[in-house]
């Protein structure tokens, strides 16, 4: 075995890479069929959701723009701080758009709750989320969430975009990790 291999570092897989790819297929079937004949603009929330976006628009049939926006809460640790923070901000104008929020996980809620009332501020028609994987056991606020992948137990999980101190996030599935990696 190779000692580089990341898989080493997990103790099981959550989502395989079929599963994670049937689940962004139906979430996109979904979303081509409740936004026909609407203008979409997809705002993917990076870093973690830069795997989601990248298969999910290409799963999609209908036109639609992509912008980016960073933020920031958990910082190398495990756990949200609650302090969110605008790395990156969007490019595009969201007056009287439909916009749909693209995110990996949703853990405490902190980011999308305050993300969701940061974009409604911004006049836009519509405001919707999308996510692949929701805890809903480490939820601290409600947050209305219309498209959701999987609901997962409340661990903290790699891969798929996720990261742990900045590692991980290029694997193809969705794992916890081995409790050594910790230590
Ligand atoms: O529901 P919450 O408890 O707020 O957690 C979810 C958020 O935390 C992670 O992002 P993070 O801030 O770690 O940045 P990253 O996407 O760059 O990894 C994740 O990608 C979500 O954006
Ligand atoms: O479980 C998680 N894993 C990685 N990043 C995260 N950000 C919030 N929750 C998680
Ligand atoms: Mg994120």
């Amino acid at each position: 075995m190779d000692a580089n291999d990341v898989r080493d570092d997990l103790l099981h897989v959550l989502m395989t890479k079929e599963e994670v790819q049937e689940t962004i297929e139906s979430l996109a079937a979904r979303i081509d069929e409740d936004y026909k004949g609407k203008d979409l603009l997809i705002v993917a929330v990076l870093k973690g959701a830069v795997m989601v976006v990248a298969d999910l628009t290409r799963a999609l049939k209908s036109h639609v723009e992509l912008d980016f926006m960073a933020v920031s809460s958990y910082g190398s640790g495990t756990k949200s701080s609650g302090v969110v923070r605008i790395v990156k901000d969007l490019d595009t104008d969201l007056m009287g758009r439909d916009v749909l929020i693209v995110e990996d996980i949703i853990d405490s809620g902190l980011t999308l709750s305050w993300l969701k009332t940061n974009l409604e501020s911004r006049n836009p028609n519509s405001v919707e989320i999308c996510t692949l994987l929701r805890k809903p056991d480490a939820m601290k606020v409600e947050i209305d969430v219309k498209y959701v992948g999987k609901d997962i137990p409340n661990e903290f999980v790699v891969g798929y975009g996720l990261d742990y101190a900045e590692k991980y996030r290029n694997l193809d599935f969705v794992g916890t990790l081995a409790p050594h990696v910790y230590s």
